[in-house]
């Protein structure tokens, strides 16, 4: 058993690839092997977790995720905890590995409740896994909502019941802590899984897994060294065009983020010509026109309060930028116009999309709720359409890239969702790419401190955008 942190990667398998791992572990090990040390698993972890809780309700469904709670249910009950088993389901109907553990729990003695407990000290939700197919309803969504609500703790077997494994969508049980069994699903890192798993911890029941990983959960941005002999031009020139009348503000977060991200030189391109010739406060910044800028050797962040202004520089930042980190507005013109997107296709250096889900889907043409329906499958469509890296931002920022196996960024919490904070992520990627022979990991890396600076940010200390860019570091 692991307790799943945030301090190194994390291969994650889907149903499909899970169910492969169960089958052919099953074929190998005793009859109800797997679910027997499932069901250890868990009663152990429950001791861990709530040592002094004596009431343990075990809520069972009608699949063997039922059954990885009869099987932890025996244990705690042999320990001496007053343990009430609730089954939404009927016991003939059991899958074989269940109607198993059943057994064993009524020969053992385990009191079986036809009615939900009314008082527990921890909950353990055992009513739906890696199966959950529908919404909850009848005595599922009784026992789950009665158990969500309660103040007591809940250990979520596996997955929240309710929580769908590969798109972390549905509505599901909220559980303090979710064991999840022979593989982490992606579902419990992205869209509602955050929120539903509460800590999470693996354990892979002694089964090595030799399947493929359906997605990755990225690991920390190692420290840049910089050499002794080092200077500024060594460091990545970053030039953000952006700022559009009455959103400067956008533009120059971009750009201290990436001055602040460690880039050698910062240069600001805004679109309002009212602007003034320097950032007051920011004397590091060099403004500049667009057209004068190298584009052909920096790193371009382009579309950060743009607006519409922004669509007629596409074609030459396009054609023309070495890294290009595309944000925004600049989205939204691409999304807008057929022959910019085949421009940037045909782009051939590095580029990544910062999208959230609503710009994702106007470059994807569908919908926002679509987009965060399957946000690993969005990412990789959006990547694979445009021949980029593609960011798309939200809880559980995805990372893809055409012909790779996406990732899941681990790090970032809610109080991120603050205007501006995705103009200082623009920022961060496009200090990133020069320093990066990949820009698949310099975006990864970049997505990673951009959440572990709000991870570490003080209690009680607001966290604007503003603050947050000049807390970033990428060395
Ligand atoms: N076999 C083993 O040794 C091991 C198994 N393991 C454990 O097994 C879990 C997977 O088990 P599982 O495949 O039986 O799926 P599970 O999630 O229990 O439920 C499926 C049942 O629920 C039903 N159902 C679904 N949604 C519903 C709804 N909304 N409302 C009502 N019913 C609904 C569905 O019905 P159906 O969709 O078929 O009509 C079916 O009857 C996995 O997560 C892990 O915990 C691990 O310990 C490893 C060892
Ligand atoms: N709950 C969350 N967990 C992790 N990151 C989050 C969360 N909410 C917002 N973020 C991050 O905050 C940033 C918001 O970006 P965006 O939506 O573009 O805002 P803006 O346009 O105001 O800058 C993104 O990097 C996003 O991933
Ligand atoms: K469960």
């Amino acid at each position: 058993m692991l307790k799943v942190t945030f301090d190194r990667p994390w291969p994650l398998h889907g149903t499909a690839a899970t169910r492969r791992i169960e089958q052919e572990a099953a074929a190998s090990l005793p009859a109800h092997a797997l679910m027997e040390r499932a069901g250890l698993a868990v009663a152990r972890l429950a001791l861990a977790i709530a040592p002094h809780a004596h009431r343990v309700w075990v809520a069972c469904g009608p699949g063997n995720n039922g059954g990885d709670g009869l099987e932890a249910a025996v244990h705690l009950h042999r320990w001496g905890k007053a343990v009430t088993v609730t089954l939404a389901g009927s016991p003939d109907k059991l899958p074989p590995d269940a109607a198993n553990a059943w057994r064993k729990c009524r020969e053992a003695g385990v009191p079986v409740a036809d009615a939900l407990p009314s008082a527990w000290d921890l909950g353990i939700d055992a009513l739906l896994g890696l199966g959950s197919s529908r919404p909850l309803e009848d005595a599922l969504a009784a026992a789950a909502g009665r158990m969500s609500a309660s103040a007591s703790p809940v250990l979520a077997i596996d997955l929240p019941s309710g929580l769908n494994a590969d798109t972390g969508n549905g509505q599901s049980v909220r559980a303090a802590h979710t064991v999840s069994l022979l593989t982490l699903k992606p579902g419990l890192f992205t869209g509602a899984g955050r929120d539903a798993a509460g800590e999470l911890w693996f354990d892979d029941l002694g089964v090595q897994a030799a399947e493929a990983p359906t997605a990755q959960l990225a690991g920390p941005a190692p420290v840049r060294v910089r050499a002794h002999a080092s200077h500024k031009g060594l460091n990545g020139d970053v030039a953000v065009i952006g700022g559009a009348p009455g959103m400067a503000g956008a533009a120059v977060l971009a750009a201290t983020s990436a001055l602040c991200g460690g880039a050698g030189r910062v240069f600001l391109a805004p679109l309002d010509t009212g602007f003034g010739a320097a950032v007051p406060g920011w004397p590091e910044l060099m403004v500049r026109a667009w057209d004068a800028l190298p584009l052909e050797s920096i790193s371009v962040a382009c579309g950060c309060g743009g607006g519409d202004a922004v669509a007629a520089m596409l074609p030459a930042v396009l054609s023309r930028a070495k890294w290009l980190v595309l944000d925004a507005d600049a989205l939204n013109a691409i999304a807008a116009d057929a022959s910019l997107q085949e421009t940037l296709r045909r782009r051939g250096r590095p580029t990544v999309l910062t999208p959230h889900p609503l710009e994702a889907a106007r470059l994807l043409g569908t919908s926002t709720a679509q987009v965060q329906g399957d946000r690993l499958r969005a990412a990789q469509e959006l990547g694979e359409r445009s021949k980029a890296v593609v960011v798309l931002k939200g809880s559980g920022t995805v990372i893809a890239a055409p012909g790779t196996t996406p990732s899941i960024n681990p790090t970032g919490n809610g109080r991120l969702a603050t205007g501006g904070t995705g103009d200082v992520l623009a920022g961060l990627v496009a200090a990133a790419l020069p320093v990066s022979s990949d820009a698949l990991q310099a975006a990864a890396h970049a997505v990673y401190r951009h959440g572990k600076a709000a991870d570490d940010w003080p209690a009680g200390e607001p966290l604007t955008a503003g603050a947050l860019a000049r807390r970033l570091h990428l060395d």
